[in-house]
């Protein structure tokens, strides 16, 4: 049996058709049912429904075999477990994909801070990448982890500026803020358990194949 770790929403979405080109088909959804681990169509596929950064370490600690997550939750995730250790990150699924910014209200002279060296509070639940970022720029920031909305922080004076995921940038707008920085870009991968890939190497292996070749066309 190999089980594959997924986050409900856009992740789960996304990885369907890329199931479906692998000849697999999900019977249920996580949006309509309560259960956390959902049958496929492949009788030794099983996939469980976690927390998006819960993947990592699920996968990495042999609680599934492999799974779906964003480049910015194996960056944070790696960080904080031995530089993911036995986490395999085999394919680009080019899925979910989007940027991680620096992003200021609206007015703010973020420009000038730098110039300064202003030293300025950043909201983020980004960390790792945030710390690496300004510390490469030779920044001074103060960091105050949150774990979602960040995008209030500097509309109640919390911070000045945050580090957030943007898209469309739809939410900044409606937030009055204006992106300043883009860190880098982000799209989700498939990530296999180095010893799940050992020892179930026959059946994990056309798995993997075939997520790329759904991915390369
Ligand atoms: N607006 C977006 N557009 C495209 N991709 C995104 C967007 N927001 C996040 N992502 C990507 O999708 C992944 C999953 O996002 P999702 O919103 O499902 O989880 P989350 O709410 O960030 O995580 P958690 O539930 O662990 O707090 C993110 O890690 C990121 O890589
Ligand atoms: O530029 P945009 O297209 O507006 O996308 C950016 C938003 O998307 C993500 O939130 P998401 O929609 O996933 O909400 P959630 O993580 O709070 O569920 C991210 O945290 C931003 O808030």
């Amino acid at each position: 049996m190999l089980t594959l770790a997924l986050s409900k929403g856009r992740i789960f979405e996304e990885t369907v058709p890329l199931l479906v080109a692998a000849g697999i088909q999900v019977t249920e959804s996580p949006e309509s049912s309560r259960k956390l681990i959902l049958p496929t169509s492949d009788p030794d596929l099983r996939i469980v429904i976690v927390r998006a950064s819960d993947v990592p370490t699920y996968v990495q600690y042999g609680g599934a075999d492999f799974g779906i997550a964003g480049k910015d939750v194996l960056i944070e995730h790696n960080a904080e477990h031995g530089d993911g250790e036995g986490l395999y990150e085999p394919v680009d699924l080019n899925i979910a994909a989007a940027r991680v910014s620096v992003a200021v209200p609206n007015g703010f002279d973020y420009a000038g801070a730098v110039r300064r060296g202003a030293r300025i509070r950043v909201a983020t639940k980004y960390t790792a990448i945030a710390r690496e970022f300004f510390g490469r720029k030779g920044m001074h920031v103060d960091l105050i982890k949150l774990y979602g909305s960040m995008e209030l922080a500097p509309l109640v004076g919390l911070a000045d500026a945050i580090v957030d995921i943007v898209s469309t940038g739809g939410t900044l707008r409606a937030n009055n803020l204006v992106e300043v920085e883009e860190i880098m870009r982000i799209s989700s991968r498939l990530i296999v358990n180095q010893a799940s890939l050992k020892l179930k190497h026959a059946q994990l292996q056309p798995l993997i194949d075939a997520f790329r070749g759904a991915v390369e066309g």
